[in-house]
């Protein structure tokens, strides 16, 4: 659906696209980054909108440098800001963007009244979209995208302003934008968990860099751990802490869930799987040290912790003029991703729990 090559994209203080090479096949793929990451200025790129600086991109086989009106036929765009105009009804609004598009009149509300029942904003189309919540705001945006029936969208960060029960609504209907109408969709977030339920590949970026592309299922296979829950005996009233004594000194990665920050999980160990014995050996030392097994079972991790460890090194990205105001300090900086990282965990409700 979509390949680039080297694509760099260089703003006057700052170097927004670094280089960057990946092919993205049909199907749900989650773009991730942290604000500042380069998700906008890639979307502005793939749409024909923003030319380049360096390399190259294809989207549906169109060349992004001279073929940007043949792509935004095929391609559906939400983006990112409120863009509506507040004295307009849903209705007036995605017919005249169906227009835009092509459609001929008697198509264009045909389309708008499907598109909008779709997206469950059937009640509310005739009403001026300023009086709109967010959630329905974003609605009217995701069905302007869709209503002249493209092969793939483009949506740039759709549960922004969104409470968890309308995060969890949009992304089901992101889902079912691929499953019901075979649709291909890139969705850009910087919410990881997000992104495990709803996306069947996922694209790293950061400082404009890849940092990572994979199918969802490799992500969270890579880091498979057994948790591990004990009891505490009178001769070792933290078994816990014994037990997580004795595996480290067999030689295996032990963490506590505690360490994520997750509350009340102070009892739980994580243990990097490492090779078949792993369970064997977690057994037996329990057993040496008299504790009580309260749990063993594999556990898959989410994508928000297999981030947390591949938090890139300071100085990987030479963008900018150095250290001037322009924002290129987020865009690269680990510590800013850290800290979009625990809001990520904060938003997730945590992710403490077993899987
Ligand atoms: N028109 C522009 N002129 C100068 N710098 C820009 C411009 N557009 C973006 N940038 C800079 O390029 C970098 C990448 O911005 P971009 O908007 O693509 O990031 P993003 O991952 O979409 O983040 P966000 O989620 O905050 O929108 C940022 O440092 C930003 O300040």
């Amino acid at each position: 659906m979509i390949a680039t090559q080297s694509l760099t994209m260089r703003y006057p203080r700052v170097t927004a696209l670094d280089r960057l090479t990946v092919d993205i096949t049909p199907g749900v793929t989650g773009l991730v980054g942290a604000n500042g990451a380069g998700k906008s200025t890639l979307i502005k790129i793939l749409l024909g909108l923003s030319p380049a600086t360096e390399g190259s991109a294809h989207v549906l086989g169109l060349d992004v440098s001279h073929e940007g009106g043949a792509i935004r036929e095929r391609v559906g765009y939400m983006p990112e800001h409120d863009c509506l105009p507040p004295d307009v009804s849903a209705t007036e609004f995605v017919v005249h963007m169906a227009r835009m598009s092509g459609l001929p009149p008697t198509a264009a509300r045909e389309r708008t009244a499907d598109t909008l029942r779709h997206v469950g904003l059937y009640e509310e189309r005739y009403r001026s979209m300023g009086g709109y919540s967010t959630g329905m705001k974003q609605r009217v945006k995701l069905a302007q995208a869709l209503v002249h029936d493209p092969q793939l969208v483009l949506l740039d960060e759709p549960t922004n302003g969104l409470d968890p029960v309308g995060r969890d609504d949009m992304l089901d209907l992101i889902r079912r934008v691929h499953t019901d109408f075979g649709i291909s969709v890139l969705v850009t977030s910087h919410l990881l968990g997000e992104l495990e339920r709803t996306c069947d590949h996922v694209v790293v970026i950061d400082g404009g860099k890849l940092l990572r592309s994979s199918s969802t299922a490799d992500f969270t296979q890579d880091a498979a751990s057994l948790a591990v829950e004990v009891t505490d005996t009178d001769a070792r009233p933290d078994g816990t802490a014994a037990l997580r004594a004795a595996l480290t000194a067999a030689g295996l990665t032990v963490k506590s869930l505690a360490d994520g920050g997750a509350p009340g999980s102070g009892h739980v160990l994580l243990v990097d799987v490492e090779g078949e014995s792993v369970s064997d050996t977690v057994r037996d030392a329990v057993v040496d040290l008299g504790l009580g097994l309260v749990r063993m079972e594999q556990r898959r991790h989410h994508i928000s912790e297999v981030f947390s460890d591949d938090t890139p090194a300071a100085g990987s990205h030479e963008g900018g003029s150095g250290g001037d105001d322009t924002g290129a300090g987020t865009a690269h900086d680990p510590a800013a991703w850290q800290r979009q990282y625990a809001g990520t965990r904060a938003q997730e409700g945590g992710s403490g729990d077993v899987a």
